[in-house]
C-alpha cells in the first residue's frame, strides 16, 4: 500500500484565516508525517493558487510533509507537488493520472463503494470520503455518510480512504474503527485557538 500520512490538513483560504501559519503550526507537531492538500476558493486565480503552492511546499519540503494540490493539476507539477487531488467537477480520475503521471500521488473523492471502485480502477491512490458529518467549511454537499458509510468503501477498495468531513479528535477513533487509513481536516485545524494543540490531539487520536 501507498506510503501516505494519515493527517491531511487542507488550507483554508477563508477571510480572516492565514493559511500560512496554520500550516506551519501543524508542521511544527506532525512534521513529516502530514500531508497538506493546498485548496482554495474557485474564485481564486491560478497566479494567487499558484503562489500560495509556492510557500506551502517550502514550508513541507523544510519539514520533510507531502503536500498535494487539489483541484489544479498543473499548479501541482509547476510547484514541484507530490501530487493532487480531483472530485467530480475535476479533471476525469484517467486523466488526471496521465497528467500527473504514474507514480505521483492521486487522491480522488468518492462517496460509495462502486465509485470507489471506479476510482482505483482508474489510478485513485487514496480515496477521500465523506462528507462524515455536518461541516460549515463547504456548502452543497451531500448528507452526512457518518462511519457506516466509511466502513461501506472501505470494504470496496484496498487504497488507504480518508475520512473527510466534520472530523474532530473525538470523533477519530469511530472512522479508524471503521477502517479509515486517515483523516483530513480543514477547520478541526484552521479555527481552533490553538491550531498546533488542535494538530496534536488529531495526531494523538490518530496514533491509538
Ligand atoms: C481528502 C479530500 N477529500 C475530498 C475532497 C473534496 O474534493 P472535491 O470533491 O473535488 O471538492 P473540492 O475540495 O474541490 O471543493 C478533498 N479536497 N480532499
Ligand atoms: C473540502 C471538503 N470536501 C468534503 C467532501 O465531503 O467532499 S468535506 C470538505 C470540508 C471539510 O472541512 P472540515 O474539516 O472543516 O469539515
Ligand atoms: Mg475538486
Amino acid at each position: 500500500m501507498l506510503s501516505l500520512g494519515r493527517l491531511h490538513l487542507i488550507t483554508d483560504t477563508r477571510p480572516g484565516c492565514d493559511p500560512l501559519a496554520v500550516t506551519r503550526a501543524a508542521l511544527s507537531v506532525a512534521g513529516p508525517d502530514l500531508v497538506v492538500q493546498v485548496r482554495v476558493a474557485d474564485s481564486a486565480s491560478d497566479r494567487e493558487t499558484y503562489d500560495l503552492a509556492v510557500r506551502v511546499m517550502d514550508l513541507c519540503a523544510e519539514a520533510g510533509a507531502t503536500c498535494l494540490v487539489n483541484d489544479r493539476l498543473h499548479v501541482a507539477l509547476a510547484v514541484g507537488a507530490a501530487g493532487g487531488h480531483v472530485g467530480d467537477s475535476d479533471l476525469p480520475v484517467a486523466a488526471a493520472r496521465r497528467v500527473l503521471g504514474p507514480t505521483a500521488v492521486l487522491g480522488v473523492t468518492a462517496r460509495t463503494p462502486a465509485t470507489a471502485a471506479e476510482a482505483v480502477s482508474a489510478g485513485a491512490s487514496y480515496l477521500g470520503v465523506g462528507p462524515c458529518y455536518a461541516t460549515t467549511t463547504k456548502d452543497g454537499l451531500p448528507a452526512p455518510i457518518g462511519p457506516a458509510g466509511i466502513r461501506d468503501v472501505t470494504g470496496a477498495v484496498a487504497v488507504p480512504v480518508i475520512a473527510i468531513g466534520g472530523v474532530t479528535p473525538a470523533r477519530v477513533p469511530e472512522l479508524l474503527a471503521a477502517g479509515a487509513y486517515g483523516v483530513a481536516v480543514v477547520g478541526a485545524v484552521s479555527t481552533a485557538a490553538d491550531p498546533a494543540r488542535a494538530t496534536a490531539a488529531l495526531v494523538g487520536a490518530l496514533s491509538c
